[in-house]
């Protein structure tokens, strides 16, 4: 049986100072999978990924999340969205814990469940003993958790990170995959990406954006018929501007 839909997008189109740079993206995400998105710088990832969280209205098209739409419904749509931008808002003077309940409230979760999300969060990111740590005193793997955590306090279906392991080191990388990989169990999870190796061990799905349009949609096993991965994504990415 197809798992059901979390999110999908028809259509979908964004202007930046009079020039397009989405145009006519549309994407399909379903329970318990994870999607990466490729492409080369400016391609027009983070300004697709900001449309599918509400964090930047599209100039058209649609999208839903859980069913709910982003533009007539945004409260139920972004309840049940949690994002992780490529520069994530972190407030670096604030204690852990004191930062993760700040964004509990943003996300309208009552008062009596609290506890027990900051407390969630904190287990499933690996930050049980963090809690009084200031985060600017934290490791940029560390802070990458933090990220990762206030997107997912109230355990959203659907997770979008931003180049969630950008500027990490081996180690760090090690970790945030393995929490990707456990949030891909849990709820569908979008990742933008630049390391083809993450998309080959993390990803079910693969989209290539190029000039603000999609290139190609399929899955890994599809984009592995061309060769390895780096090999599959330049030939087709360089056969797309060829023929442009
Ligand atoms: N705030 C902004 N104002 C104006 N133009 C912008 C803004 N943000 C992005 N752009 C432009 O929109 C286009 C798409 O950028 P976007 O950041 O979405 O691409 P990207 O694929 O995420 O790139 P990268 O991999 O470098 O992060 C680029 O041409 C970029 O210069």
């Amino acid at each position: 049986m197809t798992a059901p839909l979390t999110l999908s997008a028809q259509d979908l189109l964004r202007r930046r100072d009079h020039r397009l740079v989405v145009e006519g993206v549309s994407l399909e995400l379903r329970r318990g999978e994870v999607l990466g998105l490729l492409g080369h710088n400016g391609a027009g990832k983070s300004t697709t990924l900001q449309m599918l969280t509400g964090a930047l209205p599209a100039h058209g098209g649609q999208i839903q999340v859980c069913g709910f739409d982003m533009q007539h419904q945004p409260q139920q749509a972004k309840a049940c969205i949690g994002f992780l931008p490529e520069h994530p808002p972190l407030y670096r003077d604030m204690r852990v814990d004191d930062y993760l309940l700040f964004a509990a409230r943003l996300h309208r979760i009552p008062p009596a469940k609290l506890a027990g999300a900051l407390a969630l969060a904190k287990q499933r990111c690996g930050l049980q003993d963090s809690g009084n740590r200031i985060i600017g005193t934290l490791s940029k793997g560390y802070q990458q958790r933090v990220g990762i955590a206030q997107a997912i306090i109230h355990n959203p279906a659907v997770v979008v990170l931003d180049e969630p392991t950008v500027g990490l080191d081996p180690a760090q990388i090690r970790d945030i995959r393995a929490l990707i990989r456990e949030l891909g169990d849990s709820s569908s999870v979008i990742l933008s990406t630049h390391m083809l190796n993450e998309v080959e061990s993390l990803c079910d799905r693969v989209l290539i954006l190029q000039k603000g349009r999609l290139i190609f949609s399929g899955s890994n096993a599809e984009l592995l018929t061309n060769g390895n991965m780096e090999e599959a994504f330049l030939q087709i990415t360089e056969n797309q501007a060829a023929a442009a």
